[in-house]
């Protein structure tokens, strides 16, 4: 099947006064030892910085170290003229196609901001994204509750109860449907919320809805600091069929991981309030194994809405089918072998984030990547492991995807044979994105990191790739050595090597 998308991660993350542990190498290092060959990150500004100055933080942080391909959504923290600018040079010049917006945190942003940026995300052919919950009534409850003495990281979901997720993800709809904006729902954990995006479904706004790994597959331990991430984990495992029924039904579309991941040293900075555990759980790495055990094992989900919601849904919102998200000639070479008769049992021990425990803890899944292909490189040969740093390349994701902003273009585009079988004319797909709305040539700003090259000095230590003796197999990893390091510049040439 085409290799896994994953629509959501944080990488070096700078949050809550700390950062995520898993960068850009072990993020995407994990990501295809579960049989994921794409990541989409979140350009995240800090404060005072612009979202235009986020997306060059991000891209210098990425570019040497991804070992899949990867693009960015780019968060917008406030609303202002230049935000505006910088959204549109985001979108003509640097293959940004998506904003996030946050309705909680101490940067969320209010219904005036956020009528505005979707309002402007219309406009350009982009996509609004939120994290729907209500962040005034968050503070306020969890005020409460730390007053009564209740301190410990049970204080978080009770501050944060479904409904408090439900309002926002409607205020998000209805401000979506008065601007007349396509809407992406991040982290839907509750049947409230998706009964809401179904409700505006029939209505006729396109919004979409994303699951992540751990809200289908972790019950949830109120008291456990290590699995408090936003929107909570809810407790009950009925909520977790039914999320894995809307994903099935078509209400929900995608699935992320949301990994975010913090060291147990790190979630204790909030041993004494809640309020400052940072949040988020690791997932990148199980999310395909996870839901293919909830889903598919389960008899929920078939495997053809397997890859639909880890792979090519995330595609298509994102104008990347069909570059990605498919196997079909012209497309990327990004496979996976998926043995669904093998079992895993996930552990810390031996998993390949760089984080110090695994929400999913021994939980054992049917549904294995034997292989995995990127980008024409077998990077799990026999589940055996071999990255390359560096191998991965920003991919841009072009405005007005068709899939969303063109749904009847999108129908002509399939072709339904008399046997009633319907088949997708990637052709036509590929001619739109390039002819009309490909962001060609994006610009970046000189790099600091030195270009693999066979001509001049490599960087101390790092081995020259050009060699012709030198050989991918040869890198298999014997004892700990995982990885070959090839670093791929911001804007520097390939080696074509692969
Ligand atoms: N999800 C979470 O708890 N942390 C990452 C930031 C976010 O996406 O809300
Ligand atoms: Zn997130």
């Amino acid at each position: 099947m085409p290799g896994g998308i994953d629509p959501h991660t944080h990488f070096e993350f700078e949050f809550m006064g700390t950062k995520s542990v898993d960068d850009f190498y072990h993020g995407t290092k994990a990501a295809i030892a579960g049989g994921t060959t794409t990541i989409i990150d979140f350009a995240f500004p800090k404060p005072g910085e612009s979202p235009l100055d986020a997306y060059h933080t991000y891209r210098l942080k990425a570019d040497g170290k991804v070992c899949c391909d990867y693009g960015l959504h780019v968060c917008l923290t406030g609303w202002s003229d230049q935000v505006k600018k910088d959204m549109d040079l985001l979108c003509r010049d640097h293959g940004v196609n998506s904003f996030k917006l946050f309705m909680c945190y101490d940067f969320m942003v209010d219904d005036g901001e956020l009528y505005s940026a979707f309002e402007h995300c219309k406009n350009l052919g982009a996509i609004a994204q939120v994290h729907a919950e209500n962040g005034k009534i968050i503070i306020k409850n969890a005020e409460k509750l730390i007053a009564k003495g209740v301190t410990g990281p049970e204080g978080h979901e009770i501050s944060r109860p479904e409904e408090v997720e439900a309002e926002a993800v409607n205020r998000a709809c209805v401000i979506a449907k008065q601007v007349g904006s396509p809407l992406y729902v991040s982290n839907v954990t509750s049947d409230q919320s998706a009964e809401v995006i179904s409700a505006y479904q029939s209505k006729g706004v396109i919004v979409y809805g994303e699951v992540e790994a751990s809200s289908v597959a972790v019950v949830g331990q109120s008291n456990n600091p290590n699995l408090l991430t936003s929107p909570p984990i809810r407790s009950s495992p009925q909520a977790q069929t039914n999320l894995l029924s809307f994903l099935a039904s078509d209400i929900l579309q995608v699935t992320g991981s949301d990994n975010c991941t913090f060291n147990q040293s790190q979630k204790a900075l909030g041993k004494n309030d809640f309020r400052k555990i940072p949040n988020g759980v690791n997932g990148v790495e199980d999310r395909m194994s996870v839901i293919w055990e909830k889903g598919v094992h389960a008899g929920i989900i078939d495997p053809s809405r397997f890859v639909a919601i880890t792979s090519t849904n995330a595609a298509k919102i994102y104008n990347l089918f069909p570059r990605k998200g498919v196997i079909a000639v012209g497309s990327d070479a990004d496979i996976v072998i998926w043995n669904a008769n093998e079992t895993r049992t996930i552990s810390a021990k031996t998993h390949h984030q760089a984080v110090d425990f695994n929400v999913f803890e021994g939980m054992t899944c049917h549904g294995v990547p034997e292989y995995v292909i990127v980008n024409g490189r077998v990077c799990v040969d026999e589940g055996q492991l071999r990255v390359a740093e560096g191998h991965g390349r920003f991919i841009e994701t072009p405005v007005f995807p068709p899939y969303v902003y063109d749904p009847e273009k999108y129908i002509t585009l399939l072709t339904e044979h008399k046997n009633g079988t319907v088949e997708q004319n990637t052709q036509n797909f590929q001619k739109i994105h390039l002819e009309q709305y490909s962001c060609e040539t994006p610009t970046f700003p000189e790099s600091v990191v030195n270009t693999p090259s066979c001509r001049g000095a490599r960087p101390e230590g790092q081995r020259n790739i050009q060699e012709s003796t030198f050989s991918v197999s040869e890198e298999l990893d014997v004892d700990k050595k995982t990885s070959t390091r090839v670093r791929h510049p911001p804007g520097g040439k390939s080696s074509g090597f692969w």
